[in-house]
């Protein structure tokens, strides 16, 4: 993935979610982006995902350009994996169904409208509910699943798309210490064992550290820092949060 001096502004917003951005990524390097709320996490990944227009600057992923003006092409679409920070999964259907729509963007058209897996899709699904320990949980429905489940379906349906990029907004923002080393260790070890490039975002640097062989600090819309996890000291970090401005109009009581 190559990035060159990206800019972007959400529309009516008077200030850039991204500014200058510029960046390379090796395919298969595990990479994570920290930095507080407004940062412009979650606007870079979903630019790099294709689904935002109107950027400036130049950006390749997986070896093909980016067009700043419309999305990418279908064909193309299933190389990129998205795990998203609410799930996104359809709740009143099947564990197993969830992670079937993750085969979508490989199935012909025909196959797709009428929901009818090829035996090479069920068996993908049925291998990522299994990485995902939750081979298990198939049949259930998605809406009777805690939320550590669900985050395993969500990331069995990113990898039954067989992605050779994996974007992970926030994938463990609403789990439990444990459970969410659990996920993150679950999400780069199967990006790494099929070669693919895994870059999430996170609130946490101990599990940055701990699951990323490289650091991106964003504050701002800016890049304030790029390292590889071994050369990132406490203080960075510590500055990358301390000069977060207070949000505005939001007063804290104590609770008595
Ligand atoms: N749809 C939108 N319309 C207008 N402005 C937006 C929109 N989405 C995000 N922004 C603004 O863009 C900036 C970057 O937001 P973004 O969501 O990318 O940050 P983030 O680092 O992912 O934050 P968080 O950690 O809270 O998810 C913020 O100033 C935000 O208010």
């Amino acid at each position: 993935m190559q990035i060159e001096d990206l800019n972007f502004a959400h529309p009516g917003s008077d200030f850039p979610a991204l500014e200058r951005i510029s960046l390379g990524i090796s395919m298969g390097e595990s990479v994570a982006l920290l930095g507080p709320s407004g940062a412009g996490k979650t606007t870079l990944l979903t630019l790099l995902d294709g689904r935002l227009q109107g950027w400036r600057g130049r950006a390749s992923v997986l070896d093909a350009p980016l067009d700043p003006d419309q999305p990418p092409h279908r064909a193309r679409r299933p190389d990129t994996g998205f795990v998203f920070q609410e799930y996104a999964l359809v709740e009143r259907s099947s564990v197993l169904r969830n992670v079937l729509n993750g085969r979508l963007g490989r199935m012909s058209t025909l196959r797709a409208l009428f929901g009818s897996p090829a035996a090479h899709d069920l068996k993908a699904a049925l291998a990522a509910l299994a990485d995902c320990g939750i081979a298990d949980l198939a049949e259930r429905r998605v809406d009777s699943l805690s939320g550590g489940q669900r985050q395993r379906v969500a990331i069995a349906r990113c990898l039954a798309q067989e992605p050779r990029l994996i974007l992970a907004d926030e994938p463990v923002s609403s789990l439990d210490p444990a459970r969410a080393a659990e996920v993150l260790a679950l999400l780069t070890n199967a990006a790494r064992a099929r070669g693919a490039t895994a870059m999430f975002s996170s609130h946490q640097p101990s599990l940055a550290r701990r699951f990323a062989r490289r650091i991106i600090g964003m504050s701002s819309g800016r890049i304030v820092f790029d390292v590889p996890t071994s050369e990132l000291s406490e203080d960075a970090t510590e500055d990358l949060y301390r000069d977060t401005e207070p949000m505005p109009n939001v007063a804290l009581r104590a609770v008595s």
